[in-house]
């Protein structure tokens, strides 16, 4: 008899977006827990990646010198071609549902505020899939910065610092993207995961249909 299998439903795309310090990653891996609790095959990920480009651009945090604007933005571009070929379809191939802290609408509003024409970004992402979801994260700057200095002791209180961040709050506030969902990240962090939770979970297909 010619048996044949159905190929697995579509994985799902979440992205977590935001400026620094707004509970990104903290959130991502309170979702991820409840979700594998619920028997859903998580693929938790990030960007800048931990893969060679992605090396390189963390090493650019501590010294940019020589390196152009343009240059850095094909670096998060190239980091993005290798993430999507390597891990993220492979894992919508698959069915998973995947948690990823950053994507392209980063490049769109951090590159953005380098002085790069966000539209020109956004069409140079048109290879990577497009999300199910993009939560961002909203919180004063102050917040972030004064969350970020309690837990890592780093120092981003700067005036050019701040300057920068609130261009890049600026273009966030101003995407206007259909699977763009907007939260108050200011709020307690259970609050904030039962938000993400309520946004996510009808998403998803049966745990026993996405393995
Ligand atoms: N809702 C919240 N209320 C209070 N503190 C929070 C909240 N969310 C996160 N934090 C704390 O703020 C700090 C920064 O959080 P986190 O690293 O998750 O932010 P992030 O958005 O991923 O930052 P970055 O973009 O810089 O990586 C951590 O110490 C975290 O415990
Ligand atoms: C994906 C992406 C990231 N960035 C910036 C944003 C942050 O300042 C860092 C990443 O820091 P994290 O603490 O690891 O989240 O990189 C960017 O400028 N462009 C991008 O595309």
């Amino acid at each position: 008899m010619n048996r044949t299998t159905s190929p697995p439903a579509r994985g799902r795309l979440i992205v977590f977006e935001g400026i620094d310090g707004t509970g990104k990653s903290t959130q991502l891996r309170l979702v991820a827990d409840v979700l594998r609790q619920r028997g859903y095959p998580v693929v938790a990920t990030r960007e800048p990646t931990d893969g060679p480009y992605g090396r390189r651009i963390r090493g650019l945090y501590a010294n940019r010198e020589g390196c152009s604007r343009e240059e850095e933005l094909q670096l998060f571009i190239a980091d993005r071609r290798d993430h999507v070929d390597t891990v993220l379809q492979p894992a919508l191939d698959a069915g998973r549902i995947i948690l990823c802290d950053r994507y392209y609408l980063s490049t769109a509003a951090y590159q953005g505020a380098n002085g790069m024409d966000v539209d020109t970004i956004l069409a140079r992402n048109r290879f990577a899939p497009v999300p199910d979801l993009a939560i961002l994260f909203e919180a004063p700057i102050a917040l972030g910065i004064e969350r970020i200095t309690a837990s890592r002791g780093e120092h981003l209180n700067d005036f050019e610092k701040v300057e920068g961040l609130t261009r890049v709050a600026r273009i966030f506030a101003a995407l206007d993207l259909p699977y763009i969902r907007r939260i108050n990240a200011a709020q307690p962090i259970d609050t904030v995961r039962d938000t993400i939770l309520a946004l996510v979970l009808p998403l998803l297909p049966p745990p026993s249909a996405a393995n």
